[in-house]
Protein backbone atom coordinates (compact mmCIF):
# COMPACT_ATOMS: atom_id res chain seq x y z
CA UNK A 1 0.00 0.00 0.00
CA UNK A 2 1.06 3.23 -0.86
CA UNK A 3 1.61 6.42 1.86
CA UNK A 4 1.03 8.79 -1.35
CA UNK A 5 0.53 8.10 -4.93
CA UNK A 6 0.19 10.57 -7.78
CA UNK A 7 -1.23 9.45 -11.07
CA UNK A 8 -0.94 11.93 -14.41
CA UNK A 9 -0.04 14.90 -12.40
CA UNK A 10 -0.19 17.95 -15.17
CA UNK A 11 0.06 21.30 -13.71
CA UNK A 12 -0.75 24.61 -16.20
CA UNK A 13 -0.44 28.11 -16.25
CA UNK A 14 -3.12 30.46 -16.63
CA UNK A 15 -2.15 31.05 -20.00
CA UNK A 16 -1.63 27.56 -20.56
CA UNK A 17 2.12 26.73 -20.21
CA UNK A 18 2.26 23.45 -18.69
CA UNK A 19 4.76 23.48 -15.90
CA UNK A 20 4.63 20.16 -14.86
CA UNK A 21 4.07 17.13 -17.37
CA UNK A 22 1.76 14.17 -16.63
CA UNK A 23 4.15 13.04 -13.29
CA UNK A 24 3.50 9.43 -12.09
CA UNK A 25 5.29 8.94 -8.23
CA UNK A 26 4.68 6.36 -5.71
CA UNK A 27 6.11 6.33 -1.67
CA UNK A 28 5.31 3.50 0.28
CA UNK A 29 5.37 3.98 3.99
CA UNK A 30 8.59 4.81 5.60
CA UNK A 31 10.36 5.18 2.37
CA UNK A 32 12.34 8.30 1.08
CA UNK A 33 12.13 9.48 -2.03
CA UNK A 34 14.53 12.28 -3.60
CA UNK A 35 14.11 14.34 -6.24
CA UNK A 36 16.44 15.75 -8.44
CA UNK A 37 16.37 18.46 -11.13
CA UNK A 38 17.76 21.51 -12.44
CA UNK A 39 15.99 24.97 -11.15
CA UNK A 40 12.65 25.79 -12.91
CA UNK A 41 12.03 21.41 -12.97
CA UNK A 42 8.89 21.50 -11.59
CA UNK A 43 10.15 19.81 -7.94
CA UNK A 44 8.69 22.86 -5.79
CA UNK A 45 5.27 22.50 -7.55
CA UNK A 46 4.97 19.36 -7.57
CA UNK A 47 5.55 19.13 -3.66
CA UNK A 48 2.90 22.01 -3.19
CA UNK A 49 0.37 19.79 -5.53
CA UNK A 50 0.73 17.36 -2.63
CA UNK A 51 -0.02 19.69 -0.09
CA UNK A 52 -2.89 21.48 -2.00
CA UNK A 53 -0.99 24.65 -1.43
CA UNK A 54 -0.34 25.76 -5.30
CA UNK A 55 -0.11 29.37 -6.14
CA UNK A 56 -3.08 31.17 -7.45
CA UNK A 57 -2.99 30.66 -11.21
CA UNK A 58 -2.15 26.88 -11.18
CA UNK A 59 -4.21 24.41 -12.20
CA UNK A 60 -3.69 20.71 -11.51
CA UNK A 61 -5.04 17.92 -13.11
CA UNK A 62 -4.52 13.99 -12.50
CA UNK A 63 -4.95 12.10 -9.50
CA UNK A 64 -3.46 12.38 -5.79
CA UNK A 65 -4.07 9.98 -3.38
CA UNK A 66 -2.85 10.17 -0.05
CA UNK A 67 -4.01 8.55 3.20
CA UNK A 68 -1.40 9.92 5.11
CA UNK A 69 -0.37 13.09 7.51
CA UNK A 70 2.05 15.12 5.81
CA UNK A 71 4.51 18.16 6.81
CA UNK A 72 6.75 20.17 4.92
CA UNK A 73 10.12 21.82 5.33
CA UNK A 74 10.86 24.63 3.39
CA UNK A 75 14.30 26.20 1.89
CA UNK A 76 14.25 29.04 3.42
CA UNK A 77 13.87 29.12 7.72
CA UNK A 78 14.70 32.82 7.29
CA UNK A 79 11.57 33.69 5.69
CA UNK A 80 9.38 30.78 6.87
CA UNK A 81 9.74 31.76 10.51
CA UNK A 82 7.31 34.09 11.55
CA UNK A 83 9.60 36.87 12.66
CA UNK A 84 7.64 38.04 15.62
CA UNK A 85 7.00 34.56 17.51
CA UNK A 86 9.11 33.00 19.47
CA UNK A 87 10.54 29.66 18.16
CA UNK A 88 9.07 27.44 20.59
CA UNK A 89 5.62 29.65 20.44
CA UNK A 90 5.78 28.52 16.53
CA UNK A 91 6.20 25.03 17.47
CA UNK A 92 3.96 24.67 20.96
CA UNK A 93 1.01 26.39 18.00
CA UNK A 94 1.55 23.89 15.61
CA UNK A 95 1.36 20.67 18.22
CA UNK A 96 -2.02 22.39 19.41
CA UNK A 97 -3.49 22.45 16.24
CA UNK A 98 -2.48 18.74 15.98
CA UNK A 99 -3.97 18.42 19.32
CA UNK A 100 -6.83 19.78 19.60
CA UNK A 101 -8.06 20.28 23.21
CA UNK A 102 -4.39 20.11 25.31
CA UNK A 103 -3.26 23.15 27.52
CA UNK A 104 -1.02 25.83 26.41
CA UNK A 105 1.93 24.23 29.31
CA UNK A 106 1.20 20.94 27.83
CA UNK A 107 2.24 22.06 24.14
CA UNK A 108 5.25 24.03 25.56
CA UNK A 109 6.71 20.74 27.87
CA UNK A 110 6.20 19.27 24.17
CA UNK A 111 7.76 21.91 21.74
CA UNK A 112 10.65 21.46 24.36
CA UNK A 113 11.06 17.97 23.93
CA UNK A 114 11.11 18.39 19.65
CA UNK A 115 13.70 20.94 20.24
CA UNK A 116 15.91 17.95 21.97
CA UNK A 117 15.19 15.52 19.03
CA UNK A 118 16.42 18.08 16.80
CA UNK A 119 19.30 18.68 18.21
CA UNK A 120 18.82 22.34 19.81
CA UNK A 121 20.70 22.29 22.92
CA UNK A 122 19.61 23.93 26.06
CA UNK A 123 15.82 23.56 24.39
CA UNK A 124 14.17 24.91 27.44
CA UNK A 125 16.20 28.73 26.67
CA UNK A 126 15.86 28.57 22.96
CA UNK A 127 11.83 28.44 23.01
CA UNK A 128 11.78 32.05 24.37
CA UNK A 129 14.78 32.93 21.23
CA UNK A 130 13.20 34.97 18.49
CA UNK A 131 14.30 33.33 14.89
CA UNK A 132 16.86 36.39 14.14
CA UNK A 133 18.54 35.60 17.44
CA UNK A 134 19.41 32.09 15.99
CA UNK A 135 21.58 30.78 13.28
CA UNK A 136 20.53 29.47 9.86
CA UNK A 137 21.18 26.27 10.99
CA UNK A 138 19.53 26.36 14.02
CA UNK A 139 16.58 27.97 12.59
CA UNK A 140 16.38 24.66 9.98
CA UNK A 141 16.15 23.02 13.10
CA UNK A 142 12.83 24.84 14.68
CA UNK A 143 11.17 24.27 11.12
CA UNK A 144 12.04 20.29 11.64
CA UNK A 145 10.77 20.44 15.19
CA UNK A 146 7.13 22.71 13.78
CA UNK A 147 6.82 20.06 10.52
CA UNK A 148 7.36 17.06 13.42
CA UNK A 149 4.79 18.85 15.93
CA UNK A 150 2.38 17.55 13.02
CA UNK A 151 3.40 14.08 13.93
CA UNK A 152 3.54 13.03 9.89
CA UNK A 153 3.65 10.12 8.36
CA UNK A 154 5.50 11.83 5.57
CA UNK A 155 8.05 14.16 5.74
CA UNK A 156 7.89 16.70 2.37
CA UNK A 157 11.34 18.68 2.63
CA UNK A 158 12.01 21.65 -0.32
CA UNK A 159 15.52 22.32 -0.85
CA UNK A 160 16.04 22.35 3.05
CA UNK A 161 19.65 22.49 2.89
CA UNK A 162 20.45 24.77 0.58
CA UNK A 163 20.59 27.97 2.11
CA UNK A 164 23.26 26.75 4.46
CA UNK A 165 26.74 26.16 4.66
CA UNK A 166 28.17 23.06 4.01
CA UNK A 167 29.57 22.13 7.28
CA UNK A 168 25.75 23.01 8.76
CA UNK A 169 24.04 20.85 5.83
CA UNK A 170 25.98 17.81 6.96
CA UNK A 171 24.35 17.87 10.06
CA UNK A 172 20.92 18.72 9.30
CA UNK A 173 21.04 15.53 6.73
CA UNK A 174 22.36 13.76 9.24
CA UNK A 175 19.56 14.68 11.90
CA UNK A 176 16.75 14.06 8.67
CA UNK A 177 18.35 10.89 8.52
CA UNK A 178 17.84 10.00 12.01
CA UNK A 179 14.69 10.97 12.34
CA UNK A 180 13.45 9.07 9.62
CA UNK A 181 14.24 6.35 10.56
CA UNK A 182 13.66 6.69 14.63
CA UNK A 183 9.85 7.63 13.63
CA UNK A 184 9.56 5.23 10.51
CA UNK A 185 8.30 7.99 9.05
CA UNK A 186 8.39 8.62 4.71
CA UNK A 187 9.86 11.88 3.14
CA UNK A 188 10.50 13.32 0.15
CA UNK A 189 13.36 15.12 -0.23
CA UNK A 190 13.93 17.98 -3.24
CA UNK A 191 17.05 19.21 -4.13
CA UNK A 192 19.10 20.53 -7.43
CA UNK A 193 22.13 18.97 -5.34
CA UNK A 194 22.68 15.15 -6.74
CA UNK A 195 25.11 14.52 -3.52
CA UNK A 196 22.55 15.92 -1.06
CA UNK A 197 19.63 13.46 -2.19
CA UNK A 198 21.76 10.49 -2.79
CA UNK A 199 22.76 11.53 0.87
CA UNK A 200 19.28 10.77 2.60
CA UNK A 201 17.20 9.05 -0.55
CA UNK A 202 16.45 5.10 -0.88
CA UNK A 203 14.59 5.98 -4.63
CA UNK A 204 15.87 8.61 -6.73
CA UNK A 205 13.21 10.58 -9.38
CA UNK A 206 14.78 12.81 -12.16
CA UNK A 207 12.72 15.83 -13.16
CA UNK A 208 13.56 18.21 -16.36
CA UNK A 209 11.44 20.57 -17.62
CA UNK A 210 8.11 19.54 -15.59
CA UNK A 211 8.56 15.93 -16.85
CA UNK A 212 10.09 12.56 -14.72
CA UNK A 213 12.56 11.61 -17.00
CA UNK A 214 14.11 8.39 -15.03
CA UNK A 215 13.11 6.79 -11.66
CA UNK A 216 14.36 3.42 -10.05
CA UNK A 217 16.23 2.62 -6.72
CA UNK A 218 19.35 5.21 -6.20
CA UNK A 219 22.46 2.72 -5.99
CA UNK A 220 21.00 1.39 -9.37
CA UNK A 221 20.01 4.84 -11.29
CA UNK A 222 23.63 5.87 -9.69
CA UNK A 223 25.09 2.63 -11.41
CA UNK A 224 23.43 2.70 -14.20
CA UNK A 225 21.85 6.01 -15.49
CA UNK A 226 19.06 4.81 -18.04
CA UNK A 227 18.28 8.83 -18.81
CA UNK A 228 21.32 11.15 -20.88
CA UNK A 229 20.06 14.02 -18.45
CA UNK A 230 20.46 11.74 -15.30
CA UNK A 231 24.16 11.12 -16.70
CA UNK A 232 25.07 14.66 -17.13
CA UNK A 233 23.53 15.36 -13.37
CA UNK A 234 26.04 12.50 -12.35
CA UNK A 235 29.00 13.37 -14.00
CA UNK A 236 28.72 17.24 -13.34
CA UNK A 237 28.40 16.21 -9.47
CA UNK A 238 31.49 14.11 -9.76
CA UNK A 239 33.37 16.80 -11.34
CA UNK A 240 32.25 18.95 -8.60
CA UNK A 241 33.55 16.50 -5.78
CA UNK A 242 37.16 16.24 -7.47
CA UNK A 243 37.24 19.72 -7.78
CA UNK A 244 36.68 20.04 -3.85
CA UNK A 245 38.33 16.82 -2.59
CA UNK A 246 41.56 18.48 -4.44
CA UNK A 247 40.35 21.57 -2.78
CA UNK A 248 40.81 20.38 0.20
CA UNK A 249 43.76 18.33 -0.09
CA UNK A 250 45.57 21.69 -1.18
CA UNK A 251 44.45 23.54 1.77
CA UNK A 252 45.63 20.33 4.02
CA UNK A 253 48.89 20.48 2.37
CA UNK A 254 48.96 24.11 2.60
CA UNK A 255 47.81 24.08 6.54
CA UNK A 256 50.70 21.28 7.20
CA UNK A 257 53.25 23.31 4.91
CA UNK A 258 52.83 26.53 7.33
CA UNK A 259 52.67 24.37 10.30
CA UNK A 260 56.34 23.15 8.89
CA UNK A 261 57.01 26.84 8.30
CA UNK A 262 55.94 27.57 12.48
CA UNK A 263 57.75 24.12 13.72
CA UNK A 264 60.67 24.46 11.62
N1 LIG B 1 3.55 31.04 -8.85
C1 LIG B 1 3.94 30.70 -10.08
N2 LIG B 1 3.32 31.24 -11.15
C2 LIG B 1 3.71 30.93 -12.39
N3 LIG B 1 4.73 30.09 -12.69
C3 LIG B 1 5.38 29.53 -11.67
C4 LIG B 1 5.02 29.80 -10.31
N4 LIG B 1 5.85 29.09 -9.49
C5 LIG B 1 6.68 28.42 -10.31
N5 LIG B 1 6.41 28.67 -11.61
C6 LIG B 1 7.10 28.12 -12.78
O1 LIG B 1 6.92 26.72 -12.76
C7 LIG B 1 8.11 26.04 -13.17
C8 LIG B 1 8.50 25.05 -12.12
O2 LIG B 1 8.81 25.76 -10.92
P1 LIG B 1 9.28 25.02 -9.58
O3 LIG B 1 9.44 26.07 -8.53
O4 LIG B 1 8.40 23.88 -9.29
O5 LIG B 1 10.72 24.49 -10.01
P2 LIG B 1 11.83 23.81 -9.13
O6 LIG B 1 12.28 22.61 -9.85
O7 LIG B 1 11.34 23.62 -7.74
O8 LIG B 1 12.99 24.88 -9.18
P3 LIG B 1 13.58 25.78 -8.01
O9 LIG B 1 14.51 24.90 -7.28
O10 LIG B 1 14.25 26.89 -8.74
O11 LIG B 1 12.37 26.24 -7.21
C9 LIG B 1 9.14 27.13 -13.42
O12 LIG B 1 9.17 27.38 -14.80
C10 LIG B 1 8.60 28.32 -12.67
O13 LIG B 1 8.98 29.53 -13.32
Amino acid sequence: MSALKIKGLSLVRADGVTLVDNVDLALAPGETLGIVGESGSGKSLTLRAILGILPAGITATGEIACTARTAMVFQEPATALNPTMRAGDLVARVWRRHHPGRSKADALTAATELFEQVGIDRAADRLRAWPHELSGGMRQRVMIAAALAAEPEVLLCDEPTTALDVRVQAQILDLLRDLVARRSMAMIFVSHDLAVVASVSERLLVMRRGEVVETGVLTEVLAAPAHEYTAELLAANLGRRLKSESRESRESRESSESLGSVTR
